[in-house]
């Protein structure tokens, strides 16, 4: 078979995480190719909620402004008891946080995927094939090939990459190839998830999600952005499989919330919230991402959260490495880095999981009382990784996104590119940080306040915008940038997880 092209990157499956992926790699200018099963965006919604630094990510790539009238940002959840009590309260911010975006929020699935797939159409360089399903993966030294069908005109071929990501969820092909199993963090409860489209708003409902812990019943409420609203409903001893996704069972269930007259059924589907983490997430020249390589229960609304996490993680790194700037065994730290932050997800949504779905507390230990109801979205470190070989309690963590004085964010001066932030008086020159990190002076009391707390003259942002390192003396700023352009080995993180 004659082979006309190799890619530089082939991603298979474009969900928003291969899109996210395919959007960023584009956007450092490489070749890529995204195999989709399917002929279209799935019309329905599966996620609903994104965070904060998902929202920093789509910025990056340039379709916030998109995004934004689509969107709505979201107050938080409660976890309540049969008599309405509060059990556990999340509340989070609607003002800008700390990525300069709201803290959370809902969205429409297809409308996220129409805005990445827009979007990807600005790259001459991206080939997007539809209804292409991937049969065979087989790496070779230095390229991987892909033999696959055209299941609009049965045609077989094959094309090569010299990396293949598969974002090909739940049932990922690639993993399988890859001959990866799965590490189970043992919840695997069945729901029947159901959207709705009120006629009219119904301000009762509320902004807030709600997990009701009622033992005869678990459900969760969740607003869409619109006129969506969405509840699931966990399945309890005697229910029929086969009656509980009928307008009559779920209208039953909804009774006290809605009625026929106020809003049409959009979807009713089956679920089993897995709770599983991959045990390796690259072999050689093949990765996995997003579903492909972990799943939560949805608990923290971090499910696809945590697929685009992994796409940031990865662009840069795999550019690095095709770009010859940085050795392959770069590649090694998108699992030490991204796996032990995705399980500390998931495992926190196992432990709300249990709160609803068995009115347990007891993996919450100490934190039980008060501080449940003042519960916060963990924030752990990225494991051990690529970070600056002086170490600081900073290394692996997320930086904010400051305003500048003109008003602009940080990140729309460098999207997705290394940068340098740095005390306005610092000494060092422009010169020092070519060719891949755009130095910034702070200038607003925002980005100060940012460099005081981190007690540094400056600090290297990497592009998934986590902490590379900081200088703590101008003095230091030269071997900082010079960690950065030139180190291979992966270093660790001073905290890890
Ligand atoms: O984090 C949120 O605001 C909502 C998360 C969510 C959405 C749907 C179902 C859930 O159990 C949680």
């Amino acid at each position: 078979m004659e082979q006309t092209q190799i890619f530089d990157v082939a991603i298979i499956g474009m969900g928003p995480v291969g899109a996210t992926l395919a959007n960023l790699l584009a956007g450092l200018g490489h070749s890529v190719v995204v195999l989709e099963r399917e002929k279209a965006i799935f019309a329905l919604p599966r996620a609903i909620h994104f965070d904060g630094e998902c929202m920093r990510v789509f910025q990056n790539i340039g379709i916030a402004a998109t995004l934004l009238p689509k969107i709505i940002p979201s107050p938080g959840m409660k976890f309540v008891d049969v008599a309405g009590e509060p059990i556990i309260t999340w509340e989070r911010s609607t003002d800008l946080g700390k990525h300069a975006w709201c803290e959370s929020y809902k969205f429409y699935q297809p409308e996220l995927e129409q805005a990445l797939r827009e979007q990807l159409q600005h790259y001459p360089r991206v080939d997007v094939r539809l209804r292409h399903e991937v049969f065979s993966v087989e790496p070779q030294d230095d390229r991987v090939t892909l033999r696959f069908e055209d299941t609009a005109s049965g045609k077989i071929d094959a094309l090569s990459a010299r990396y293949v990501i598969g974002c090909d969820g739940a049932r990922s092909t690639v993993r399988r190839f890859m001959g990866v199993e799965l590490n189970d963090l043992q919840s695997h409860k069945q729901w029947v998830v159901v959207d709705t489209v009120l006629h009219q708003d119904k301000p009762e409902l509320g902004f807030h999600s709600i997990q009701y812990c009622d033992p005869k019943r678990p459900c969760t409420y969740s607003r869409g952005p619109g006129l969506r609203r969405r509840w699931e409903i966990m399945l309890v001893d005697g229910d029929d499989a086969k009656q509980v996704t009928s307008d009559a069972w779920l209208w039953q269930q909804l009774q006290a919330w809605i009625t026929p007259d106020e809003a049409v059924l959009q979807r009713a589907a089956l679920y089993t919230f897995h709770s599983v983490v991959a045990k390796q997430w690259r072999t050689g020249r093949l990765f996995i991402a997003g579903d492909a390589a972990h799943q939560t229960p949805p608990f923290m609304g971090q499910g696809m959260a945590a697929g685009i996490k992994d796409a940031a993680n990865l662009a840069w790194k795999l550019s690095a490495v095709l770009m010859g700037d940085k050795d392959a065994a770069l590649l090694d730290t998108y699992a030490s880095e991204r796996l032990p932050h995705a399980r500390e997800f998931i495992a926190t949504a196992v432990k709300l999981g249990n709160v609803i779905q068995e009115q347990r507390l007891d993996d919450f230990g100490e934190h039980i009382g008060d501080s449940l109801k003042n519960f916060r979205t963990p924030q752990p470190h990225l494991g051990a990784g690529h970070f600056h070989s002086t170490p600081s309690p900073h290394n692996g963590e997320v930086a904010p996104q400051c305003f500048l004085r003109s008003g602009e964010r940080v990140d729309d001066v460098a999207p997705y590119q290394a940068i340098l932030l740095l005390h306005p008086d610092a000494s060092a020159t422009d010169a020092a940080c070519k060719p891949d990190v755009q130095m910034i002076r702070t200038d607003s009391d925002s980005s100060l306040a940012y460099l005081q707390h981190l007690q540094a003259r400056a600090v290297l942002i990497r592009p998934d915008r986590y902490v590379y390192g900081i200088a703590s003396q101008d003095s230091d700023i030269v071997s900082l940038l010079a960690s950065w352009q030139h180190q291979c080995a992966p270093q660790t993180a001073a905290v890890s997880v």
